[in-house]
């Protein structure tokens, strides 16, 4: 058990899944784009390890940016986006967001405002998990590395108020 401020975590993911579930998504992604120079934009600040990883596994070339935005406040989504870092010049690109977790779809529904505005070429969206019962948008996610049920979990990029991102597992919500 993990205990994180005043929560309990139980083990949920283990770090070899989580290396396989990026391995599916690399594999993926080389696939759809092999005359194509994607770039990964990454969201902080969750996506950092995913997007590194992610990245390490494509073979072409490829541009790695990030962009921060901010929805979370312990547990829950306060629904009220900060966009902390904006994005660069993405005018023309293929764009791949990497998201290290798509949950309600407010984050990524802000991100595609964003995309649309900088006339990207084309966007997907690749993130390591998926919760779909929490989804509440209609935006397609590309690339999924893992479906979990709607429980909080950390790990793996993901924190519970600051901490827990530097875990090699995912834990959930005991
Ligand atoms: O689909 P949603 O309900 O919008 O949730 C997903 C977002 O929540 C987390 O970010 P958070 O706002 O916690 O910021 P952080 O990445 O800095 O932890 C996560 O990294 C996603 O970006
Ligand atoms: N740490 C963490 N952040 C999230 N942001 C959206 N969903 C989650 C979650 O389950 N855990």
């Amino acid at each position: 058990m993990l205990q994180i401020h005043d929560l309990s975590f139980v083990p949920f993911i283990t770090s070899t899944e989580i290396e396989e579930a990026i391995a599916k998504v690399a594999q993926q992604i080389n696939k759809d784009y092999t005359h194509k120079t994607p770039l990964f934009l990454g969201v902080l600040n969750g996506a950092y390890a995913f997007t590194a990883a992610l990245t390490k596994k494509i073979t072409g070339n490829c541009e790695v940016e990030f962009t921060k935005l901010k929805s979370y406040a312990g547990t829950t989504s306060t629904g009220n986006i900060q966009n902390l870092i904006g994005v660069g010049n993405l005018k023309g690109k293929d764009v791949i967001v990497v998201e290290d977790i798509v949950d309600t779809g407010n984050t990524i529904s802000e991100i595609v405002k964003i995309l649309e505005a900088e006339e990207v070429a084309s966007y997907r969206i690749a993130t390591l998990c998926y919760k779909p019962e929490a989804y509440k948008k209609s935006y397609k996610i590309d690339y999924i590395g893992l479906e979990i049920p709607n429980k909080f979990i950390v790990g793996y990029g993901l924190d519970y108020d600051g901490l827990g991102r530097n875990l090699p597992e995912i834990y959930q919500l005991k």
